[in-house]
């Protein structure tokens, strides 16, 4: 204390480096943040010594499991040290962690690597690379597939760990199309340097189109699960504007799957080859536009990140403008269409553990006579777990769709047309014509035409009663009197064409009605055939 401080800290460092000239050791030391930035190395060494410190002998570490992780993670406590070893030389780590001093105290945490300074150029060189690319392996192995979603023009701040059970081993579909798609990701992810070497961006588009229910969502779920990627889903009617658009897709982390479901929903169609540029969404304030789009697919996308996967889906592959489905953009186009005998397969084996069974061979013969959907399939194999009912209850649901189909097609041709409503609607014709030979009715079957008048509909009621001589109610009118008609002009020529109309819609129930019965006869064959065949 009699000494100035200058003094006594010139003293202090020089006999430091005196003393450093007999020390053989020197020590690195990686702290947790450097200018508040995450330091990579210090995150890399706590994943490298994690893995060993279930292995070596050490009093006390910390283990813990956390939802975005896969596995347990060890970690060294405070103090402590442990010795690993790198091309036969012995490097010894060190934690430490404190408390920082000033207005906001926080924690701070470092390693401390210390070894022979022989082997600096071995650390340097070799070693800390290796912990770099070990780390990533780790990272890799230890990731959860995580959901992102966009709300109010970014990405949610928590994403969700989505543990879909769906892959590729679950996913009911043709056989060939499966391997293709994953053979087709495999080699889109062996590929870096392929598409380094050719000048071409390292991204991938499939569009995945189909009838609802038939696996898109599942597909996806199935791809994220294959690659272990992170899914982002973008519902672009909800991105104002193409900024907002742009700056979403740049803070996308990479090895990650973009997916914008129901394309077709969220685009204008045809606005390019209209020359009008639409917007996606039509509130005024909504920017988003198919050039947004189109560059978010070739500019922005190409160039910030690497291994980017996008995914569209759509119900109406048609309805998609063709510039968004051109190689480059989509680069295969993969149809989901209805549940097929190898995917019912699949499903059976899955839900009710079967392989085989009796019954396989009515479903056979049915799946390709009715559009159903794997989504349906998969929903009356689950009601129950005894493979006889569940099967039973399958080949009812797929008989009774059977003749549904097939009637339902048949309608009055004067229905079938919204824009060109029958004058004589009231009594909605047709539609619910029950089916005595199965005993199925068509009462679930929608009118396709507008509403009936009601007050209209009265009038014509009255008039038609008169003319039938039958009440509406179909009684007798006893009170109808034809010198009426003779007498009131305007009345005549009203009821003139009543008759022509009614004329008219008789016909067309006629027509309804051979049509009808020639489905049923068809049907009926059908099943008459399966059966004999069962
Ligand atoms: N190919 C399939 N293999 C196994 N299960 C399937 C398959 N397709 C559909 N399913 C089952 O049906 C459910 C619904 O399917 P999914 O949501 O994937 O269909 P989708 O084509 O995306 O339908 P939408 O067009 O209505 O969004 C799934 O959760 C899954 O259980």
């Amino acid at each position: 204390n009699y000494l100035p401080e200058s003094l006594r800290l010139y003293i202090s460092s020089r006999f430091k480096e005196w003393t450093n000239r007999f020390t053989t050791e020197e020590t690195m030391v990686f702290k947790d943040y450097q200018s508040s930035k995450m330091n990579q190395l210090f995150q890399a060494a706590n994943l490298y010594l994690g893995e060993s410190l279930p292995t070596i002998s050490i009093p006390r570490v910390t283990v813990e499991k956390t939802e975005s992780v896969r596995n347990l993670s060890f970690s060294m406590e405070k103090n402590t040290e442990m010795t690993d070893v790198f091309e036969n030389v012995a490097m010894r780590w060190r934690y430490f962690s404190d408390c920082s001093q000033g207005m906001h105290k926080q924690d701070i945490r470092w390693y401390e690597l210390s070894f022979h300074k022989l082997h600096k150029g071995l650390v340097t060189k070799s070693y800390l690379p290796h912990i770099l690319e070990r780390a990533n392996t780790i990272k890799e192995r230890n990731r959860v597939v995580q959901l992102h979603t966009a709300t109010h023009d970014f990405w949610t701040p928590k994403p969700v760990v989505i543990q879909h059970p769906m892959t590729f081993q679950t996913l009911a579909m043709n056989g060939n199309l499966k391997k293709e798609i994953v053979e087709d990701l495999d080699r889109f992810m062996n590929s870096k340097e392929y598409y380094q070497r050719i000048g071409k961006v390292w991204k991938r588009g499939y569009l995945l189109y189909g009838p609802p229910g038939t696996g898109k969502s599942s597909l996806i779920a199935a791809m994220a699960n294959h690659l272990n990627f992170d899914i982002y889903n973008l519902n672009l009617s909800a991105v104002s504007t193409d900024l907002v658009l742009q700056n979403l897709l740049l803070s996308m982390a990479n090895r990650s799957i973009l997916v914008i479901e129901d394309i077709d929903c969220s685009i204008k169609l045809q606005n390019r080859e209209s020359g009008i540029e639409q917007p996606i969404r039509y509130h005024q304030q909504n920017k988003v536009t198919l050039s947004g789009l189109l560059n978010f697919f070739d500019g922005i996308l190409s160039c910030c990140g690497e291994g980017k996967i996008l995914v569209a889906t759509t119900n109406y592959k048609d309805r998609i403008d063709p510039a968004l489905l051109r190689a480059g953009r989509m680069d295969m186009h993969i149809y989901l269409t209805y549940c097929t005998f190898s995917a019912f397969k699949q499903l059976a084996l899955k839900y009710l553990g079967i392989s085989d069974h009796s019954l396989f061979r009515h479903i056979e013969m049915l799946l390709p006579e009715v559009k159903v959907s794997p989504a349906e399939v998969a929903g009356e194999l689950v009601k129950t777990r005894d493979p006889k009912v569940s099967l039973k209850g399958l080949i009812k649901h797929l008989e009774e769709k059977l003749v549904a189909d097939g009637n339902s097609e048949v309608r009055p041709r004067h229905l079938s047309s919204p824009s060109q409503p029958s004058k004589c609607q009231a009594k909605e014709p047709s539609i619910s014509f029950p089916l005595e030979s199965n005993g199925t009715n068509m009462d679930n079957v929608k009118s396709p035409g507008p509403k009936p008048d009601v007050s209209a509909d009265k009038e014509k009621a009255k008039m038609e009663s008169k003319l039938t001589e039958n009440g509406p109610d179909g009684e007798v009118d006893n009170n109808f009197d034809k010198k009426d008609l003779i007498r009131d002009q305007p009345l005549c020529h009203n009821i003139l064409q009543i008759i022509e109309d009614m004329e008219k819609e008789l016909l067309s129930h006629k027509e309804a009605i051979t049509t009808l019965e020639k489905k049923s006869c068809v049907t009926l064959n059908k099943l008459a055939k399966i059966k004999a065949t069962i």
